[in-house]
């Protein structure tokens, strides 16, 4: 039996990185229509619908439903997507989501945006006594409020508002159940993701204080604050979050990490990405910006070439463990055993002759594993 899913949409060519868009409580993937198109260019966009929001099915959750519910939906659609790993941006509930597969399923996210969000939002109170109301009422009072809660006074995006109007009340009320439920926060500091924060600066809801918090917690993340921008900042301000997350998908975190993937190999970097830890994380953030995301990436050099001149440091520094990822990786970046074989022998003129024993032997291991 196949299991259900989010609804979802998919934009952009199938072959680059996915990047999913996850929304806010009573809006749909309607909320990144200003914003997605742009980012078709590089990434494969898929938007997914909250349960029951959208055309998403009501019954995928059900009343004491959790943030972690809600992520597990999203690993089963990407799942079915045939997509491993991917950049995630998300709104409020849908940025919450984000932090959540970050925090327990780093081995999926590559990179992660969170948008007018929270580690925990103000407290359960609010979120009990809004879904029992949607459970007795239904949603028209809270959709009629909606523009004030979402959008600085005088904005509004009818669509969205139609959208809360018209979203399922009870998987609306066990989103409500997931707001209250949620507190990430102890978890923040366990992120590896490269991370942004967004906040609108005139967000009542989800104001600029609970962005500082999870910037501050998340090792090496980034903050940008937009004027003029309450709760639905990629409806409301779509230029500025498009290029926020723009730097954020293609900046030098990013294609640092692409590279290294590329050179080093996926199995090595996700092992060094497992073993981070709070102390270790901003080291790997470093390297990952400054080795990999500004000196591999600078084409002015080959791979190849750039492979020659690391061994060669390496052996003259006698930084043998390194040197025996730098002959892995210099096989993946296409030298042969024999070219391997004629820069270590130019170190022995330039390094010494036991530096160059030592790294023939490193180097003769590593071959022999191939
Ligand atoms: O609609 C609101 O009042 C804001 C709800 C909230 O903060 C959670 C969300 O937008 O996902």
């Amino acid at each position: 039996m196949t299991a259900k899913l989010p609804h979802h949409t998919t934009e952009g060519a199938p072959a680059a990185p996915a990047l999913l868009l996850g929304s806010s409580v009573g809006t749909s993937t309607a909320l990144w229509d200003a914003v997605a198109p742009e980012l078709t260019t590089t990434h494969r966009v898929v938007r997914w619908d909250l349960p029951g929001h959208g055309k998403s099915p009501a019954d995928l959750i059900g009343p004491g439903a959790t943030v972690a519910d809600l992520a597990a939906l999203v690993l089963a659609l990407a799942d079915s997507l045939g997509i491993d790993r991917f950049a995630y941006a998300g709104v409020s509930l849908g940025g919450a989501v984000g932090l959540h597969l970050a925090a327990h399923h780093p081995e999926r996210v590559e990179s992660l945006a969170v948008i007018c969000s929270s580690a925990h939002f103000g407290g359960s109170a609010r979120w009990e006594e809004r879904a029992a109301l949607v459970r007795r009422e239904g949603l028209a009072s809270l959709a009629e409020s909606a523009p004030d809660r979402w959008f600085t006074s005088g904005f509004t995006v009818p669509r969205l508002v139609d959208d809360h109007r018209n979203a399922d009340p009870g998987a609306y009320a066990a989103c409500c159940d997931a707001l209250a439920a949620y507190d990430i926060r102890d978890a923040l500091p366990t992120i590896t993701a490269p991370t942004l924060v967004v906040a609108g600066r005139e967000d009542p809801a989800t104001p600029p204080a609970h962005a500082r918090e999870i910037a501050d917690a998340v090792p090496g993340a980034s903050l940008t604050e937009l004027a003029g921008a309450s709760h639905l900042a990629p409806a409301e301000r779509p230029e500025a979050v498009t290029a926020a997350l723009r730097t954020h998908l293609t900046g030098t975190a990013a294609s640092g990490m692409a590279v290294r993937r590329a050179v080093l190999g996926d199995a090595h970097v996700d092992r060094a990405q497992g073993n981070t830890t709070p102390f270790t994380a901003r080291f790997q953030d470093f390297i990952s910006r400054y080795a990999w995301g500004e000196i591999w990436t600078d084409p002015t050099l080959a791979h190849r070439e750039r492979s020659m001149i690391t061994m060669t440091a390496l052996v003259a520094h006698g930084h043998y463990d390194e040197l025996a990822m730098h002959v892995r990786a210099a096989r993946r970046n296409g030298l042969t055993p024999e070219e391997i074989g004629a820069v270590l022998l130019q170190t022995a003129v330039y390094c010494g002759v036991p530096a160059a024993n030592s790294a023939f032997a490193v180097a003769q291991r590593v071959l022999a594993e191939e």
